[in-house]
């Protein structure tokens, strides 16, 4: 049975479940605190863990597979393969400081930093050169500064809001730019269960990316107006009632939709309809 790891609190924890389960998965009831969930049907066995400790079980081989965060990932410093993207927990690891303070990446040196990822942290000033004290705190780091604890610190960044609130701005380049991921202990053979868990998530992923857009157009047109939709081969063209017209099929980036349906009408499609696509596979 196939043996993957599930974050079972925190920021990835509802869209990874969620993932799972539009791939097909078995899920956790509501409120559950159940650690294990054996899925017959699929033969694979879930195990909800800390974010934080999946990459540990996963470098290890005890567990196949693991979803969690990059940034967790490389901070537990366990040796695991990035199998796929999952698209969700999109953040960036970052230092900050009092806003206004100017503070630079050359100022660290002596400082005291505080964060939840301190190998991260170390493995940045070991690359820079620089001899700081890492403080380790568990969270709320960014607290830590107005406590007297820290000088400044290094953290998750998503939409900013923490820092605003907290009077701090992020500082130099970032160190790890990050987001949920598939994981397998690293160099681990992909068995076909586990590409199967990963073809079925890609899928999932890749429906969440793409819409699928209809539109008729005059047949003398259809050069010019497929080119605005190549879709993923090329796009299906069907036959209208009307021999004069055809009805064109293509998938096309969630994000550009709006615009390529602007194009298109303007370039003489009518009748343009953009669906949700729930799952894929690309083959
Ligand atoms: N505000 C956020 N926006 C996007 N991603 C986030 C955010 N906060 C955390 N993450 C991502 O989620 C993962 C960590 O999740 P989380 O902070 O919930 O775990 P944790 O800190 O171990 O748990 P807890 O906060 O409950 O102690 C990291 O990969 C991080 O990049
Ligand atoms: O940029 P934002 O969107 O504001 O999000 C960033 C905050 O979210 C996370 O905290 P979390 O809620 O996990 O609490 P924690 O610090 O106790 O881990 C992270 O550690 C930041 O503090
Ligand atoms: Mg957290």
């Amino acid at each position: 049975m196939l043996r993957v790891a599930v974050p079972n609190k925190g920021a990835l924890s509802e869209s990874a479940s969620e993932m799972l389960s539009e791939a097909g998965y078995r899920r956790r009831t509501e409120g559950s605190k159940d650690l294990t969930l054996i899925d017959r049907e699929n033969d694979v066995e879930f195990f909800f863990l800390r974010p934080k400790d999946i990459a540990v079980y996963v470098g290890s081989g005890r567990l196949e597979l693991g979803i969690t965060g990059r940034d967790l990932s490389m901070d537990s410093m366990a040796e695991v393969d990035e199998l796929l993207d999952l698209g969700f927990g999109h953040s960036t690891f970052r230092y900050a400081g009092p806003a206004g303070s100017g503070w630079t990446t050359d100022r660290l040196a002596g400082a005291r930093i505080a964060t939840s990822y301190p190998n991260i942290v170390r493995q940045d000033l070991e690359r820079r050169g620089i001899e700081a004290e890492v403080i380790r705190l568990d969270g709320a780091v960014e607290i830590s500064i107005q406590l007297g604890v820290a000088d400044c610190i290094a953290d998750v960044v998503g939409s900013g809001r923490t820092l605003k609130v907290h009077g701090l701005e992020a500082f130099g380049d970032i160190l790890c730019d990050s987001m949920g991921v598939l994981i397998s202990r690293a160099g681990e053979a992909i068995t076909p269960a586990m590409a199967q868990l990963r073809a079925r998530l890609q899928g999932v992923v890749f429906a969440q990316q793409y819409m699928m857009l209809d539109y008729d157009c005059p047949r003398e047109l259809l050069d010019s107006v497929s080119a605005i939709t190549p879709g993923i081969e090329s796009p299906t063209v069907s036959p209208m009632a009307d021999p004069a017209w055809v009805a064109v099929r293509s998938m096309v980036p969630r994000k550009k939709v709006n615009s390529i349906m602007d194009e298109l009408v303007a370039a003489g499609a009518k009748a343009v309809i953009a669906t949700d696509i729930r799952s894929c596979r690309m083959g």
